[in-house]
């Protein structure tokens, strides 16, 4: 039997019930939640929260990653900065598929300013459910590195 995916969450102040209620959701769904916080809604500072939950992958910790902020955008430039880490912040079902199905992105970044937690629980559904297709589009992801 193989281990379950390990997800890390995390977030800025923005929303973190969204991550909470997304941190469930994964878990229901079997697989092994990682959620780095922060664990108030004090006003913080995304970069930080971008950038350790990129981390733990890199470190292999996690396998993929979900971050938050209020629009998605700051947490995953600051994600991307992280050597070996592709993420995109996605408000649809079909780039949330296609950032794994082309890109091999490991994180996912929603905007809870932008998106609703219904359609938020679908973009994480898609982007979980979804496996990178390899062949032509792994030799692109390999010149992101260079
Ligand atoms: O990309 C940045 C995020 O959307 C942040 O969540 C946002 O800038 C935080 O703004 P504020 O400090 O006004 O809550």
């Amino acid at each position: 039997m193989t281990a379950p995916k390990r997800i890390v969450l995390s977030s800025d102040h923005a929303d973190i019930e969204l991550r909470k209620t997304i941190a469930a959701h994964v878990a229901k769904l079997g697989y092994e939640a990682i959620d780095i916080g922060p664990m108030t809604s004090e006003s913080t500072h995304y970069p930080l929260h971008g950038q350790a939950a990129a981390q733990k992958i890199a470190d292999g910790e996690a396998d993929l990653g979900i971050l938050i902020c209020g629009t998605g955008q700051g947490i995953m430039m600051s994600a991307n900065k992280v050597p070996g880490i592709r993420c995109g912040v996605c408000c649809d079902t079909f780039s949330a598929k296609m950032i794994r199905a082309h890109n091999n992105a490991q994180i996912l970044s929603l905007g809870a300013r932008v998106i609703g937690e219904g359609l938020a629980l679908e973009i994480v559904d898609a982007f979980l459910g979804t496996e990178f297709e390899g062949g032509r589009h792994a030799t692109r992801v390999d010149m992101i590195e260079g």
